[in-house]
């Protein structure tokens, strides 16, 4: 975390882009081995060249926007649009690294708080104004696309300037934040008060609070802290159809929860303007440590005993044998040799790394935890490689990024897609997914790497996140992944008869934007999708938030 973080760049993590994270000479020479990637580089188009429809927000909607939030908060320059426009997906990266393609709001809105916001959403109903809430821009499911759907213009919320804590309770560890508070700094104002929200996703640099409860966020401790929705006490949302506040007690039995149809709802039923949050003390220890298991089987068979005897340590990540081999290939020549040696005197055959990290209020805590967990996990035979893997893994977890700004500019397509089960069809959703996108990928005898983790394990089950690397096609590098993410996601939520859902969820964290939304009758069903559409009824009648996210309208 080195380089502060503009997050108006569009096309890359940092001002730096590739330049932040260089790869190795043996890196790039493995890549092009294990690939058959070229020696051609495929640098982004700049910023001058990328196609930018003209603002069509009609004048009066302009002048009444510049009154209620001031001149220098209603941004209609070509550059400041595309500072806003669209999220942060492979897709979304190639769209702007050629220039075509990619969605430019008409206007961007810069709201100071809870009250110009719901003003800003009457005038854009009066108006008929689509409007699209932007937190930190980190969407990977086209959450963020400026789509005007059937509305006179697309008006992007950012919530930027809702950047206040507004209190901590030291008593009951409840503080209340605005929503457009980015995750380090709500960070570094906890620490202050000796709190921690313990939320980590690897976009933590960028995203924001109100970001995180509208897609239900999991972070990278979330296998201890929580997922994000599990911290939420209450929200305060601007609707069209009114102010809407939930949450006065830690927990009620006054109904449906309807907290949960706020955290979610990605700015389709409402602006979340605060959320109040469950804090911890931060944590005075923590060590972090990594293991090898033999084998994907026994690696989820270790984290499931975990998780069913209440042993996992905050962060439990098991990668299996084709992501260790790209995590110790990408660290360095040397090491890679050096540990492939070992791992071969200890006979592992199928080497899949468990990082391991606790955090805790005393030395004895810390122990305690540490030696439940290591007293589950020593029947699984774990080969120790000490707290400096550890330890260099928690230093490095925000680099991915940054080493993706590389990646693309040697050519390789490189993306991610996540989903959950229960432990019983866990295995078989891995090999599905892996199976759809490998044949999918596979083109000119050029094999693409795909890789998975389970970092989010419960009693029950585990998410499973999958990476692939592979050549990209030149020619239509977004048919390529639509390809790969169309067929992988059938894997997922194919039926079959003895099983009535699908195998997995379609999404286990990113959240459904306009990416999922296909497949999302299919798992909440079709009276789920109308009471969805009964609420968005009810909160947004003109069906101007966010369209083409989510849900529409009745
Ligand atoms: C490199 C990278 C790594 C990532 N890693 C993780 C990870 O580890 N875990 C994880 O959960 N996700 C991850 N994501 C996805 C993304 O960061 C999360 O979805 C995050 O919660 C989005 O927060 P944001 O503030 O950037 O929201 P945005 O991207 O701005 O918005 C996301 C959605 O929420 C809506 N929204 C935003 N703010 C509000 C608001 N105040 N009120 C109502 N609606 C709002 C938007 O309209 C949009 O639909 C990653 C993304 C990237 C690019």
């Amino acid at each position: 975390m080195s380089e502060s973080i503009d997050h108006t760049l569009r096309g890359s993590w940092t001002p730096s882009g590739a330049g932040a994270a260089p790869l190795s000479a043996h890196a790039v020479r493995w890549l092009r081995q294990r690939t058959g990637l070229g020696e051609q580089l495929t640098p982004a188009v700049p910023p001058s060249l990328i196609e930018i429809p003209e603002d069509v927000l009609p004048q009066a909607a302009h002048a009444e926007l510049v009154a209620l939030v001031g001149a220098e908060n209603v941004l209609t320059e070509p550059g400041q649009r595309l500072g806003r426009a669209g999220g942060l997906s492979y897709s979304d990266l190639i769209r702007r690294r050629r220039g075509t393609g990619v969605t430019v709001p008409d206007a961007v809105v810069l709201p100071a708080d809870p009250g110009q916001v719901q003003r800003v959403l009457e005038l854009c109903v009066r108006h008929d104004l689509a409007v699209v809430p932007f937190g930190g821009g980190t969407s990977v499911v086209g959450g963020v696309d400026a789509l005007r759907g059937d509305k006179v213009a697309a008006v992007t919320l950012d919530l930027a300037r809702l950047d206040r804590l507004i209190s901590v309770d030291p008593v009951s560890h409840v503080a209340v934040m605005q929503a457009g508070m980015r995750a380090p700094d709500a960070e570094a104002l906890l620490a202050a008060h000796g709190f921690t929200l313990g939320h980590f996703p690897q976009s933590f640099e960028r995203a924001t609070i109100g970001g995180f409860a509208a897609t239900r966020s999991a972070g990278q401790a979330s296998s201890g802290y929580g997922r994000f929705e599990s911290l939420v006490e209450g929200v305060r949302l601007a609707t069209p159809a009114g102010e809407w506040q939930l949450g006065t007690a830690p927990a009620s039995a006054a109904g449906p929860d309807l907290r949960h149809l706020a955290v979610g709802s990605e700015g389709a039923l409402g602006v979340i303007t605060e959320v109040a949050l469950r804090v911890r003390p931060a944590p005075v220890h923590s060590r972090y440590e990594a293991v090898i298991l033999d084998g994907w089987q026994s690696g989820s068979d270790a984290v499931r005993a975990l998780a069913q005897s209440h042993a996992l340590a905050d962060v439990t990540r098991l990668s299996d044998r084709d992501e260790t081999e790209v995590q110790v290939e990408l660290s360095g020549g040397m090491q890679a040799r050096v540990l492939w040696a070992l791992l071969r005197a200890r006979r592992v055959h199928e080497p899949c790394m468990l990082v391991l990290g606790w955090d805790a209020a005393t030395r004895r805590e810390l122990d305690d935890r540490r030696d439940a967990t290591w007293r589950v996990l020593r029947r699984f035979r774990p080969v120790r490689l000490g707290d400096k893997v550890g330890e260099s893994w928690k230093a490095n977890r925000f680099s991915g990024p940054r080493q993706r700004d590389t990646l693309l500019d040697y050519g390789v397509c490189v993306e991610t897609l996540e989903t959950a089960t229960h432990w019983a069809g866990l295995s078989e959703l891995r090999s599905a997914v892996r199976a759809a996108l490998l044949r999918t990928l596979e083109s000119e005898g050029k094999p693409p790497i795909v890789m998975c983790h389970l970092s989010h394990a419960y009693e029950t089950g585990a998410s499973l996140y999958f990476t692939v690397l592979a050549v990209r096609d030149q020619q239509d590098p977004l048919g390529q992944w639509q390809r790969a993410k169309q067929a992988a996601t059938e894997a997922i939520t194919e039926r079959s008869p003895g099983r009535a859902m699908g195998r997995g969820t379609i999404t286990h964290h990113h959240a459904v934007g306009t990416d999922h939304k296909p497949w999302l009758a299919g798992e909440v069903g079709p009276v789920g999708v109308r009471v969805l559409a009964a609420a968005k009824q009810a909160v947004d009648p003109t069906g101007i938030l966010n369209p083409g996210k989510l849900v529409d309208g009745e």
